[in-house]
């Protein structure tokens, strides 16, 4: 069974059509990423299945048919957003923005909230060296490294995650992905939006391409990676940028 099913996505915003009518899914233990241009509607889609915005078409998450839950209603079930904006609470330390990521599960009574910690900063050490820095005077890859702490702090059973590369230097986005590779190995489920093609089929089982709001091919990883077509459209300028940098070298 599918931890996320998507039938016939549609996102409006009036009369501009920025999703039309995706379908995807993500399996128990998957990583699946959805890449695409700039423009193209992968955040809309995001948006789209956590009801962040108004769509047409059904999502299902473990089997339940979802209506515009709030995040925080998601987020105790275990469906849990990476926003592009990170949204961290800027003049809070770096522990207290973790262990609100806990909230919900603190208010139920659930134990093992400090051995998530621990978790998150054998994970991230930089966060632990910095855990009592308020989290606005953070880098941004630090706040990244942040943000997808206070996400594992709710122990997802589906990440959701919005261009986690965005704005980031080179080595802090390799870095964030050797994360999402653990956290993959460990069984995580992860819906992951990227314009980083190259990296995001690297770690994904399967991905989809998303073209003016239409998903334009699908298929494994590692087959997307080396096709023909996403090479020269998604792929080709910056395997062009690479080995004008390497040659510098
Ligand atoms: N709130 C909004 N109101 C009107 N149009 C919007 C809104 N948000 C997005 N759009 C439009 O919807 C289309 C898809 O945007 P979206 O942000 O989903 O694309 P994207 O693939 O995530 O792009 P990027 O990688 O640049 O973030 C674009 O044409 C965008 O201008």
């Amino acid at each position: 069974m599918s931890i996320l099913e998507v039938n016939h996505l549609t996102v409006r915003y009036g009369a501009v059509e920025a999703v039309r009518n995706l379908s995807l899914h993500v399996d128990k233990g998957e990583a699946v990423t959805l890449i695409g241009p700039n423009g193209a509607g992968k955040s809309s889609s995001l948006k789209g299945i956590i009801g962040l915005v108004r769509s047409s078409g059904t999502v299902r998450y473990q089997g339940h048919t979802l209506a515009q839950q709030s995040p925080e209603a998601l987020a105790a079930m275990g469906m849990v957003l990476v926003p592009e904006k990170r949204e961290l609470f800027a003049s809070m330390e770096v522990e207290d923005n973790l262990l609100l990521g806990a909230f919900s599960r603190y208010q139920r009574g659930e134990k093992g909230i400090r051995e998530d910690l621990e978790r998150v900063y054998s994970l991230f050490p930089r966060l632990k060296e910095r855990r009592k820095q308020l989290a606005g005077t953070m880098s941004g890859g630090e706040q990244q490294m942040l943000a997808i702490g206070r996400a594992l702090m709710a122990r997802p059973k589906l990440l959701l995650l919005d261009e986690p590369s965005l704005g980031l230097a080179p080595l802090i986005v390799q870095e964030i992905f050797r994360i999402l590779g653990e956290l993959k190995k460990e069984g995580v489920p992860i819906l992951l939006v990227e314009q980083n093609a190259r990296m995001a089929l690297k770690l994904a089982d399967r991905g989809y391409v998303l073209e003016a709001g239409e998903l334009v091919m699908e298929g494994r990883g590692q087959d997307l990676l080396h096709d023909q077509r996403v090479v020269e459209s998604y792929l080709g300028i910056r395997a062009t940028e690479e080995a004008t940098s390497n040659a510098e070298r």
